[in-house]
């Protein structure tokens, strides 16, 4: 039935005729800008870019009811047709739009990292944080190269049962390129395809038709990571050879899947990677810029340890929760820089109204989640790391108000929250905590035996990273150094 359309748009800033917006939008860290205008306009922005609309949401409450309570009609995503549609992202979850295949990668992904499989994922995430102690001792320089080889390495044992030895490890290069790309594609006006769909419609000899000879090398690129490991792991279990997995689970199930089956075991066994690898990693990288700058927390969180841990003893899973000044810890390195700090757009599918406002069918709605996390009312001192916040909460009443659990937001929202999240936690948590028995991480000290500063600067486009920095790591212990130089690897 035909229903009017009702309500001004939310209020914005004053665009220019026709292109909106769009030289106004920050080029650089847009969530402290789109912050600032919130002061000025209230927790919905309404901005013009392009003439497509967008909308901001900056308070937990505007989040909680679009994107959850009414996540029936905002769970799309926005078409964006170089990544989606020339180069085939559209076919990876991320960038589903709403609809039946959706629904199916998230159910399969879901299936794989759901409660009932923790334990088997959990003895993975143990190992690997093992491996990673001789890697740390030998080379601490490269302390980066080895927290991305870790995640590397618990991703593709549980997608593909493939052992990792390193990143220079061919199918971990090509899903890097692939996350690069990806990353690259989604800065706003990286392509003007983007904005101008139509200009996919010309012919690939016409003048400044280049984007089309770019997107079509790249769509092999993402179809060769995509099929390379799958097809490995299919004669695998064709020989009777291969490792419990992810993918060998779909192909015993399942020994002959529909083309259309076929396409989503693959695309969603290759999302692990895409969606799971530069997040964790950030994440990863965040808490060791932490330690750096917060010796006292650091004393805390191995004091946690040498209490809670048998002398000789690696943290694992089942004292997790003894350890409650560390899970608070991890909890700030999520809510500090968050990892994605404005969340990934979702799409209105019909027209709505909100508080008298119209949100037109079509709309790409965006959540500031990095707002919302350094808001000073939620979080008091928001430009510092107290995991204390979280452990003395001054009244039941109260606590529901002040320093609400990060992970309500850093994991996005509703129907498109994270699938990967259980993962993610696991894989932090185990590191962190192996690390903190093991190592001491300090600031590098310079040539002339003071110590080094770091810059805390984040960059990126949707997923953010802290800019290089350098730090010392050194055995907390002789024992320490002993036991790490007999972990064979
Ligand atoms: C610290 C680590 C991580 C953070 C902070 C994070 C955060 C996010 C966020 C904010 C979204 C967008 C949600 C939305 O649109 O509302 C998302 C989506 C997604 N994440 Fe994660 N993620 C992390 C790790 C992982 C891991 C380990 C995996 C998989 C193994 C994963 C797989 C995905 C996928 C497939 C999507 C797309 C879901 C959809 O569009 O329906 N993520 N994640």
């Amino acid at each position: 039935a035909f229903k009017p359309r009702r309500g001004p748009l939310p209020p914005g800033p004053r665009g220019y005729p026709i292109i909106g917006n769009t030289l106004q939008m920050p080029r650089e860290h847009a969530w402290v800008t789109f912050a600032q205008w919130a002061k000025d306009y209230g927790p919905i922005i309404h901005l013009s870019v392009l003439g497509s609309p967008l909308f901001v949401l900056n308070s937990p409450d505007v989040i909680s009811e679009l994107l959850e309570k009414r996540s029936a009609i905002y769970s799309d995503r926005p078409v964006i047709p170089m990544a989606g549609e020339l180069i085939g992202f559209s076919e990876y979850m991320t960038l589903n739009r709403y609809g039946d295949r959706l629904r199916e990668s998230r159910k399969l992904m879901l299936g794989a990292l759901s409660p009932r499989s923790a334990p088997a994922l959990n003895a993975i995430e143990e190992v690997k944080a093992l491996e990673l102690l001789p890697r740390l001792l030998h080379a601490p320089a490269q302390f980066r190269a080895h927290l991305r080889w870790l995640v590397a390495s618990v991703v593709y044992q549980v997608t593909h049962g493939y052992r990792v030895e390193s990143c220079e490890d061919p199918l971990v290069q090509s899903a890097e390129r692939l996350n690069d790309l990806f990353g690259r594609l989604l800065e706003p006006g990286a392509f003007l395809v983007d904005s101008f769909p139509f200009l996919r419609h010309i012919p690939d000899w016409f003048p400044g038709a280049g984007f089309k000879a770019v997107a079509k090398r790249e769509r092999e690129a993402l179809i060769k990571a995509r099929d390379e490991p799958y097809d490995m792991v299919r004669e695998q279990v064709i020989r009777g050879t291969a490792t419990p997995s992810f993918v060998a689970d779909l192909v015993e199930r399942n020994s002959n899947p529909t083309p259309e089956e076929d396409n989503l075991y693959r695309s969603v066994a290759t999302v692990f990677y895409l969606g799971g690898s530069d997040t964790s990693v950030s994440a990863l990288e965040s808490f060791f810029l932490i330690m750096l700058l917060y010796p006292e927390v650091q004393r805390k969180a191995q004091a946690e340890l040498d209490c809670v841990l048998e002398p000789g003893q690696l943290p694992k899973f089942s004292d997790r929760s003894r350890l409650r000044y560390l899970s608070a810890l991890l909890l700030e390195v999520h809510r500090w820089n968050p990892v994605v700090p404005i969340s990934i757009p979702h799409c209105v599918t019909e027209d709505n109204v909100f508080q008298g406002y119209l949100i037109p069918k079509g709309s790409s709605v965006i959540a500031n989640t990095w707002a919302i996390l350094h808001n000073p009312d939620l979080y008091p001192d928001p430009f510092e790391v107290v995991p204390e916040r979280y452990l003395k909460q001054d009244s039941p009443a109260k606590s529901e108000k002040i320093n609400p659990d990060p992970r309500a937001f850093v994991f996005g929202y509703g129907r498109r929250a994270c699938p990967g999240q259980m993962l993610a936690e696991d894989t932090l948590f185990i590191a962190a905590a192996t690390i903190l028995a093991m190592f001491d991480i300090a600031k590098a000290l310079g040539p002339d035996g003071a110590p080094i500063e770091p810059k805390v600067q984040y960059d990126g486009g949707i997923i953010c990273h802290p800019s290089p920095f350098d730090c010392r790591i050194t055995p907390r212990s002789k024992e320490a150094e002993r036991f790490m130089r007999n972990i064979a690897v």
